[in-house]
């Protein structure tokens, strides 16, 4: 079921296109990650998903309804960046109170810092929370009303790695139980592991689209293989790969996409004096970098 879709979607500031005629289309269940440099138009695409500013053409609808109305805005949720709560509040008053502003139960604030992890410290003030545990009362309160989509910017900036893991292990329960998510992100290794799908935006516009495996067949780069020989046989491994270059007692050379069967090849040939061998994909960061710079 589609949970998000925006159709030749632009937005102009003036004579300014924050966001030039993108297409997007989010399912039920799926985590899609939004990378772009700054100024690309990844908050005006989520200030349009959630209503906040109006369109200048194209469509958005959430779950067949306009972005603001009375029930996509139930069935979206948002989390910004930077949360800021009442310091002196526990963590159970400040769910119990956005849960009586948006007419639930105060009651369901125990079962919902439980789900995010806080249930142990929901008694205490949120002045001694961590910024990972200040993150995840904002996940709390985004949860109220089990929301069908969920936008998130920049949710993990700020966090330490093990915070991180455990933000996204929380993001993947909800997609399992079906609840659309859309994240902005500049922490690219992170995006990589655990989202369904990468959008990358220079300009405003819709530069690619895709699994990671898409993205790396569209950037074409080529792949990095690093080839240790045995100890005596290392002018044996150079001459059957002349064209490496040695560092740190290893050769490191490049192969294309298209050549990794002659390069196995020549692997094998040369597999009596090599020790050890790694072929390394290029990673988001490279494939980012790549189609920023040609989009630019
Ligand atoms: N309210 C506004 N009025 C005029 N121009 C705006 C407004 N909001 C955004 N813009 C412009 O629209 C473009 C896209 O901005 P946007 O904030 O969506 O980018 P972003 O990808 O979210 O960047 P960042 O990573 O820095 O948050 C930029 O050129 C920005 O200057």
């Amino acid at each position: 079921m589609t949970i998000l879709s925006l159709s030749n979607l632009t937005k102009r500031y003036g004579r300014d296109t924050a966001l030039d005629a993108v297409d997007l289309e989010l399912k039920a269940g799926e985590r899609v990650a939004l990378l772009g440099h700054n100024g690309a138009g990844k908050s005006t695409l989520m200030k349009l998903v959630l209503g906040l500013v109006d369109r200048s053409a194209g469509d958005i609808s959430v779950a067949g309804h306009a972005p603001g109305s009375p029930v996509a805005r139930a069935l979206t949720a948002y989390l910004p960046e930077n949360v800021a709560f009442h310091p002196a509040l526990t963590g159970r008053e400040q769910i119990r109170h956005y849960l009586r502003l948006r007419g639930g139960n105060p009651k369901d604030a125990d079962a919902l810092l439980d789900k995010v992890g806080l249930a142990d410290a929901a008694r205490r003030r949120i002045g001694t929370y961590s910024k990972g545990m200040r993150q995840r009362v904002g996940l709390a309160q985004a949860l109220i009303g089990s929301p069908r989509l969920m936008v998130l910017d920049e949710p993990t900036s700020g966090l330490d790695p093990v915070s991180r893991r455990e933000f996204y292990a929380l993001l993947d329960e909800l997609a399992a139980r079906g609840t659309a998510i859309l994240l902005s992100s500049h922490a690219l290794s992170e995006v990589e592991a655990r989202t369904d799908r990468i959008v990358i935006l220079s300009k405003g516009r819709k530069v690619s689209e895709g699994t990671l495996g898409d993205l790396r067949t569209q950037a074409a780069l080529p792949l990095t293989v690093h080839v240790r020989a045995k100890a005596g046989r290392e002018s044996m491994v150079a001459s059957a790969f002349p064209e490496a270059t040695a560092a740190a007692g290893m050769l490191t050379l490049t192969c294309p996409q298209t050549a990794k069967l002659e390069m196995m090849t020549r692997l094998s040939g040369a597999a009596d004096a090599i020790a050890d061998f790694d072929v390394v994909p290029p990673g988001l960061d490279d494939i980012y970098a790549h189609i920023s710079r040609r989009a630019a």
